[in-house]
């Protein structure tokens, strides 16, 4: 069994704040036992203030965000899924990046996230990520004690050409953490992930900001846990805290058994007529 603890929060502008928040839910969920902690993305840092995201997003070698949970995980001696940092990249453009740190504080993997969330929405609802965002070109299998695990983020979830690749790839662990408007959170969350979790055979681990993060940034919640039969183990509701479940990994191996569409995957053509 793998106790794993998801950290739900409201970031803001605050660097320093959302660092000491995000820690005191990880030793919560520590605390309770948890051996895999995992946060939302942009842990550090959500606001629409660009002059505060320039002033604020450092390379990764500067950040004080890494710094501080790489610390977090060696002192707690537990594996720690950062959802995401905003990083400034070689290019001038930010990374949404994920780390895996390991119970020495050892960076195991990074992932930037491939998709970015470039849409209308209606009445007013724009995002363009693209606009301060350079987009990840490689998907990232980590190893863990508790097999292979596939990292994503939020709009990521998507694109099941991803997932599909990560459970074919052998990961029976997927993440993704996200930060989802509340409009299309209530329309397509809780369906996106267990569809992903249903179809990859896998547990779906999705942390989320959650609130009313200033700035008229609002974010939906509901961090989710989800077996590999689509059966929601936890759902985080609408506040602030810690989601706590014990995985039992054999229910990887168990959905698969009973339907084995990973190994019915054939390649086709679509003929147009
Ligand atoms: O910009 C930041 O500060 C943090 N990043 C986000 O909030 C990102 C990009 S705007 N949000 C999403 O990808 C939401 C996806 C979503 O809601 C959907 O797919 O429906």
């Amino acid at each position: 069994m793998l106790p794993v603890g998801l950290v739900q929060m409201t970031s803001d502008g605050d660097v320093t704040r959302n660092i000491r928040v995000a820690s005191e839910f990880v030793r919560a969920a520590h605390g309770a036992g948890a051996e895999f902690v995992l946060t939302p993305e942009v842990t550090s840092l959500l606001t629409s203030d660009k002059e505060r995201q320039r002033a604020m997003i450092v390379p990764e070698a500067a950040d004080p965000a890494l710094a501080a949970f790489r610390s977090l995980a060696a002192d707690l001696r537990i594996w720690l899924l950062i959802g995401s940092l905003p990083i400034l990249g070689a290019s001038g453009k930010f990374l949404n990046r994920s780390f895996l740190l390991d119970p020495a504080g050892a960076v195991r993997a990074r992932y930037d996230k491939i998709h970015l969330f470039d849409v209308e929405l209606g009445e007013g609802r724009s995002f363009r990520e693209s606009d301060q965002y350079e987009g990840g070109t490689s998907a990232v299998l980590a190893e863990t004690p508790w097999g292979p695990l596939g990292l994503s983020i939020c709009y990521d979830v998507r694109f099941p050409q991803l997932y599909r690749a990560y459970a074919q790839a052998g990961a029976g662990l997927l993440t993704v953490p996200s930060a989802f408007t509340p409009w299309t959170g209530e329309a397509h969350w809780h369906a996106l992930l267990r569809a992903r979790a249903i179809e990859c055979g896998a547990f779906v681990l999705a942390p989320a900001q959650t609130g009313d993060h200033g700035g008229g940034r609002a974010t939906y919640g509901h961090s989710l846990v989800v077996d590999p039969w689509g059966r929601v183990l936890a759902d985080g509701g609408a506040e602030p805290g810690v989601v706590l479940v014990e995985l039992d990994l054999s229910a990887v191996a168990e959905a698969r058994a009973k339907i084995p569409s990973l190994r019915h995957d054939v390649a086709f053509r679509v003929d147009s007529l």
